[in-house]
């Protein structure tokens, strides 16, 4: 993929549906009792690979391609069924993670598996609080890492009160999915509240679950029941968008039917400190979570200082703040932020490594990055470690750069955004080119 510096990019348009709230639409659908009806399901490589799993568990899910509407027939919390083979979940570390809680429930032992990319990616935070629920699970490799083993629990799982050391709503969300086949209450408590979707969808198919500042409970036995979800569209997709046109002059977009949940808004707060020029517009619930329209113009933007609680409802857009901050008055720091190494690629580095190779003022940091805004950036050839949110970030870089930006393995937006540089190019981006 090749990109050159543009202007005025304009229109209105809507990005595709959350990926969060979609992956977890076929997995709480399936565990529901009847059908779950799901429009606006974003069709990326990851939710693919989490309708795929669930297929292979005998759950029968209606869905053609190119199509975002998705039915799921729903066989309730015992319904799975032993998958023939061993299940895949590609690059997704959402689907490995959430799928852990749900399979540990199970009376039949299962294998997960996925890309190279996976078999790096920490699975111990899952493994230790579930196996203390007494769950069983084997690492092949060995250090926590996938392909992972997980056996019926022998005497069934119990309810724990887990205090986790990571915001991470994978971590929460696997340990709840697993109270819901405990013989006891659970609760998780985190550092910082991470995304809420679990507990929002669950509690509307009839969970028993409450949220109390950073901590949720749920209690085992209740019966799930299928749902109408409208999958709002994904912010964290909206955040290349959002800088597009704050930063690309004579820029006026408007995104439509974003996800604003305030667990998921930080990007929101963040361009707002930086002095950003924007609206939210006819915001609205759809299904619970609150959605709204959001009108970017280009805008002179200053310096943030980005930590603490803010990180989780942040965290996928960090590599994009960062070329934000590229272009911000002063210093932006970004603190807290070390979950940002055990992503698909370390993103911390691959960020620090790239920008500085296209002229940025930026240094990493034990736990996130230090960038001074206000040197131009050249053009130069990126390699995305096949990793969505790189290749996405370095795509917005190269609009904003002098000469050529070529990025390498660029065909991962399929991941989370299969039209990312189709609508990149409808809103003017490629006009230079
Ligand atoms: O629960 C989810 O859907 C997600 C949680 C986040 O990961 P962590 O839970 O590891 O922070 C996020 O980075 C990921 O893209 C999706
Ligand atoms: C980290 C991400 O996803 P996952 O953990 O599901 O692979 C992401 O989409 O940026």
């Amino acid at each position: 993929m090749i990109l050159k510096r543009a202007h005025n990019l304009k229109g209105t348009f809507q990005v595709p549906g959350d990926k969060s709230i979609s992956h977890r639409s076929v997995m709480f659908g399936a565990l529901a009792m009847g059908t779950t009806q799901i429009t606006n399901f974003l069709e990326g490589a990851d939710c693919l690979s989490t309708i795929s799993c669930f297929r292979s568990m005998g759950i029968q899910i209606e869905h053609t391609p190119g199509l975002t509407n998705v039915l799921i027939h729903g066989k309730g919390l015992h319904g799975l069924k032993k998958p023939e083979g061993i299940l895949d979940v590609g690059n997704s570390g959402t689907t490995m993670r959430l799928m852990s809680g749900i399979l540990s429930g199970q009376s039949f032992e299962s294998t997960m598996n996925g890309d190279s990319s996976i078999q790096k990616r920490p699975m111990g935070r899952v493994i230790d609080p579930l196996s203390q629920m007494g769950a069983v699970i084997h690492s092949i490799p060995g250090g926590g890492l996938a392909p992972l083993t997980i056996s019926p629990a022998k005497g069934g799982l119990h309810g724990i009160n887990y205090l986790s050391r990571v915001a991470s709503a994978q971590v929460k969300s696997a340990i709840l999915l697993a109270g819901l086949y405990a013989d006891s209450k659970t609760s998780v408590t985190e550092p910082y509240v991470s995304r809420n979707h679990t507990e929002i969808m669950l509690k509307r198919m009839g969970a028993d679950i409450r949220s109390e500042s950073t901590t949720v409970t749920i209690l085992p036995g209740a019966k799930l029941t299928g749902d109408t979800i409208e999958v709002p569209g994904d912010i964290s997709s909206a955040a290349y968008f959002i800088a597009a046109g704050l930063l690309v002059p004579g820029s006026e977009i408007l995104i439509e039917n974003v996800g604003i949940n305030s667990t998921r808004d930080g990007i929101l707060r963040v361009i707002k400190a930086m002095g950003a020029d924007f609206e939210i517009l006819n915001i609205r619930n759809t299904d619970s979570e609150t959605a709204g329209d959001i009108l970017i113009r280009y805008s002179e933007l200053k310096a943030v200082e980005i930590g603490g609680d803010l990180i989780p409802t942040l965290i996928d857009e960090i590599p994009v703040i960062a070329v934000m901050a590229c272009f911000a008055k002063g210093t932006t720091v970004i603190k807290d932020a070390s979950e940002l190494k055990v992503k698909e690629s370390n993103r911390i580095d691959v960020m620090v490594k790239n920008l500085s190779i296209m002229g940025a003022d930026i240094t990493a940091t034990e736990d996130g990055m230090i960038i001074t805004g206000g040197k131009p950036l050249t053009g130069a050839t990126i390699d995305s470690m096949e990793d969505h949110r790189i290749a996405m970030s370095f795509a917005i870089a190269g609009l904003l750069s002098d000469g050529e930006t070529t990025i390498k393995n660029a065909i991962c937006v399929n991941i989370s955004y299969p039209n990312f540089y189709k609508d990149l190019e409808r809103l003017g981006a490629f006009k230079n080119n």
